[in-house]
């Protein structure tokens, strides 16, 4: 299983210092949300250039004119995109389109999909995308009795490529694996460590154990 940094931090600045304590030990630098609408879509382009090693994930959660938002990250540099599973259709559709075109891969974001989630997994994987992201929010994650095993349960359920997001920490990320994910997504685990570094080489070890 591969490891998945969310660079979860507000300014290029510190998503560089942060990518560069933690790229030898992740497979996948995520710039995430939060970080895209701060530092804008450049941002992509300095983490690739400092990274050309790394896929460079950038965390969109287009929920409209996929092909355009998604084609705005290819052309920076991203390696993936998110697009909202919950979005239209022919919005998953648009960034499919736009991974084709840059020979690039488009992931659906499962973020506020609880309901029916399984079956719309299945929906969207036949909409093109490379695989599914399986996620509960930082919102979702903050409410009382929240943990990460309904996510598990939908990956194996789903049948389909699956990513893990959602709080994923040291101790949850052998579940993980076992569940069958083939990416592991981290943020606070790793920005919220005294050494991220150190974090980052822990969850590794655990990811592919
Ligand atoms: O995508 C994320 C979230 O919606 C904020 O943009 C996070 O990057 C993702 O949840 C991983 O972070 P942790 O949940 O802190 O591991």
């Amino acid at each position: 299983m591969r490891l998945q940094v969310a660079l979860d931090v507000l300014d290029l600045p510190s998503a560089l210092t942060l990518a560069g304590q933690v790229a030898e030990h992740v497979d996948i630098l995520e710039l995430g949300t939060p970080l895209v609408k701060s530092a804008g879509i450049a941002a992509v382009s300095a983490i690739k250039a400092a990274h050309p090693d790394k896929l460079v994930f950038v965390d969109l959660k287009t929920a409209d004119a996929g092909e355009l938002e998604a084609a705005l990250a290819f052309e920076a540099g991203a390696d993936l995109v998110t697009v909202m599973g919950a979005a239209d259709d022919d919005t998953v559709r648009g960034a499919v389109a736009a991974g084709r075109k840059y020979g690039k891969q488009v992931v659906a974001d499962m973020i506020t999909v609880v309901e029916g989630r399984v079956a719309r997994i299945r929906e969207v994987s036949k909409l093109g995308v490379s695989f599914v992201e399986i996620h509960a929010g930082l919102d979702e994650q903050a409410r009382p009795g929240y943990t990460i095993d309904t996510l598990l349960e939908d990956g194996r359920l789903a049948g389909v490529p699956f990513s893990i997001a959602g709080g994923i920490k040291i101790d949850t990320i052998g579940a993980v694996r076992e569940a069958g994910a083939t990416v592991a997504v981290a943020g606070g685990a790793i920005y919220n460590a005294a050494d991220p570094g150190a974090a980052a080489k822990e969850l590794k070890k655990r990811a592919t154990a």
